[in-house]
C-alpha cells in the first residue's frame, strides 16, 4: 500500500520482548508521549511494549538537529518540524529497537510504563470539537429537536465549536461532577446544582503538527501533512446543562469542565497501513463543495473504537469492565479528517502545532456502536442493565469510563492507542 516502508513490515520484531504481540505498542506503532518517573521532570518518550524509551537519555543516538526539540517537556516544537522529520525519527527508533546491536546501549534507557506517569503530550493552545458522526448527530438531534434532527447545513458544512483548551487533561484525571443550571421539564425556572445527566462522548482527537499562517488556508490535499497523529478523546458532557444552555450559541459549561485524552500520540505514519475509504455518502446527498473534495482514495481510519464502564460495585465484585459500545470509526464519520482541517482553515484561521481537534462522537448506525449514554439509554428513557444487576442511564459517582481504539488490517500487525480513563467523583 501507498507510503509503507520497512517500519511497517509485519515481520519486524523488537529485542524488547514485551513489544512482540503487544496489544497496543508493538514496534510498528512507536507513539510519542510525555512522561515522568523516578522523581524527575517531564520528558519525551516513545512507547515500546510495556516500556518507554526516554528520548532525552537517548539523545546521543539520535540526529543532533533534533536535540533541542526533543529535550522539551512537551511535543509542540517537535511536531512543528512536520511529518518529514517525524518519519525520520520513526525510522531511527525502529532501527534502535529492532537491531540487537543497539540493545546494550538502549536497554538501560527503558522505563517500565507501570513506573511512569503520563502527561498531556502538548501544551494545547486551542481545542476544537467537530460533529462528524452523522449517526450521533441524528440520534442526538432527535432528542433535542424531534421536528428536525439533522439541520439542513449538516451535509454541506462540517459543524464544530471552539472548546476549552485549559481543561483538556490526560487519561486518569478525576471527573468532578459539574454543577450548573438545568431546567426540569415541568419547572418554570431553572435550578442550580450537580448535573444529573453526566455523560461521556467517544471521540478521536487529532494532533496538529505543522501549523499554517493566519490568512493562509490549508487545502484538503495538504491537510495530511499538518496532522501529526491521533489520540482517544472523551468529551465529558452534562446533558441537563447542555439542553438548557445550548441555544443559541452551542455547547458551553456543559462540556468545558473537562476533556480527557489518551496520552500517546499515535502518528499518522503508524496508521498508514490502516487507511480505508471514506464513508459512502447516501444516495441523494450533495457532493462536497470544491474546497472540501478529498481526492485521497483512503482518507478514513480503519479503527475499532470502544467504550467500557466499570462501576464501584463491579470492582468490589472483582468483575472486569462492561463494554458499552464498539464500532468502526470510518463507519461513523461523514467528514474526513482532511476535510475538517481544510474547513477549519478555509477562512484563514491558523492552526498551531499542538492544537487539538476532536472528531465528534463516533456512533455507528448499529445499536452496539453508540458513542454516548444519551444515545444508549435513549435520552435516559431506557436504562441499561449491567452484569451486577445495576442500571444506568447516565454516569454515577464511582463509575469509571474507559475508551480504547485498535487498528487492524490484513497483512499488518495490529496497533492500539492505550487507554483514556476517567473516574467520576461527586
Ligand atoms: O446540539 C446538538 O445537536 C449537539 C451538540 C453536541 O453534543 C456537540 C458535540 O460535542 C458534538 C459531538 O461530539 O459530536
Ligand atoms: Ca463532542
Ligand atoms: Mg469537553
Amino acid at each position: 500500500m501507498n507510503g509503507l516502508d520497512h517500519t511497517h513490515d509485519p515481520a519486524l520484531t523488537s529485542w524488547v520482548d514485551s513489544a512482540n504481540g503487544h496489544r497496543d505498542f508493538p514496534i510498528q506503532n512507536l507513539p510519542l508521549g510525555v512522561f515522568s518517573a523516578e522523581g524527575a521532570g517531564r520528558r519525551i518518550g516513545v512507547a515500546i511494549g510495556d516500556f518507554i524509551l526516554d528520548l532525552t537519555q537517548a539523545a546521543d543516538l539520535l540526529d543532533e538537529e533534533w536535540r533541542e526539540e526533543l529535550a522539551l517537556p512537551v511535543l509542540n516544537a517537535w511536531l512543528a518540524r512536520g511529518n518529514g522529520d517525524g518519519r525520520l525519527l520513526r525510522h531511527r527508533l525502529s532501527e534502535l529497537l529492532s537491531d540487537p546491536r543497539y540493545r546494550d546501549d538502549v536497554e538501560p534507557l527503558l522505563i517500565g510504563q507501570s513506573e511512569a506517569t503520563m502527561h498531556l503530550p502538548c501544551l494545547v493552545g486551542d481545542y476544537t470539537d467537530f460533529y462528524v458522526g452523522i449517526h450521533h448527530a441524528t440520534n442526538v438531534g432527535k432528542q433535542f429537536r424531534p421536528d428536525q434532527p439533522l439541520l439542513p447545513n449538516y451535509k454541506y458544512v462540517p459543524i464544530g465549536y471552539h472548546g476549552r483548551a485549559s481543561s483538556v487533561r490526560a487519561s486518569g484525571e478525576p471527573v468532578i461532577r459539574p454543577s450548573g443550571q438545568r431546567k426540569p421539564p415541568e419547572a418554570e425556572v431553572p435550578v442550580f446544582g450537580p448535573s444529573r445527566r453526566l455523560d461521556y462522548e467517544l471521540e478521536l482527537g487529532v494532533w496538529i503538527g505543522r501549523g499554517n499562517r493566519l490568512g493562509e488556508p490549508v487545502t484538503v490535499g495538504e491537510a495530511g501533512e499538518h496532522v501529526a497523529g491521533y489520540c482517544l478523546l472523551n468529551d465529558w458532557s452534562a446533558r441537563d446543562l447542555q439542553a438548557w444552555e445550548y441555544q443559541p450559541l452551542g455547547p458551553f459549561l456543559a462540556k468545558n469542565f473537562l476533556t480527557s485524552i489518551s496520552p500517546w500520540v499515535v502518528t499518522a505514519e503508524a496508521l498508514k497501513p490502516f487507511r480505508v475509504p471514506a464513508m459512502t455518502r447516501p444516495e441523494g446527498d450533495p457532493q462536497p463543495l470544491d474546497y472540501l473534495r478529498d481526492s485521497d482514495p483512503a482518507p478514513g481510519l480503519g479503527l475499532t473504537v470502544e467504550a467500557l464502564l466499570s462501576t464501584a460495585q463491579m470492582r468490589e465484585a472483582g468483575q472486569g469492565a462492561h463494554r458499552l459500545s464498539h464500532g468502526s470509526a470510518a463507519a461513523a464519520m461523514y467528514w474526513t479528517v482532511n476535510q475538517i482541517v481544510a474547513h477549519h482553515t478555509a477562512n484563514g484561521c491558523n492552526l498551531q502545532p499542538g492544537d487539538l481537534i476532536g472528531t465528534g462522537t463516533l456512533s455507528t448506525d448499529s445499536d452496539t456502536g453508540l458513542g454516548s449514554l444519551l444515545e444508549i439509554s435513549r435520552g435516559g428513557k431506557q436504562p441499561i442493565e449491567l452484569p451486577t444487576g445495576e442500571t444506568r442511564s447516565f454516569l454515577e459517582d464511582g463509575d469509571e469510563l474507559i475508551l480504547t481504539a485498535r487498528a487492524e488490517a490484513e497483512g499488518a500487525v495490529p496497533i492500539g492507542f492505550g487507554e483514556c480513563r476517567g473516574l467520576v467523583v461527586g
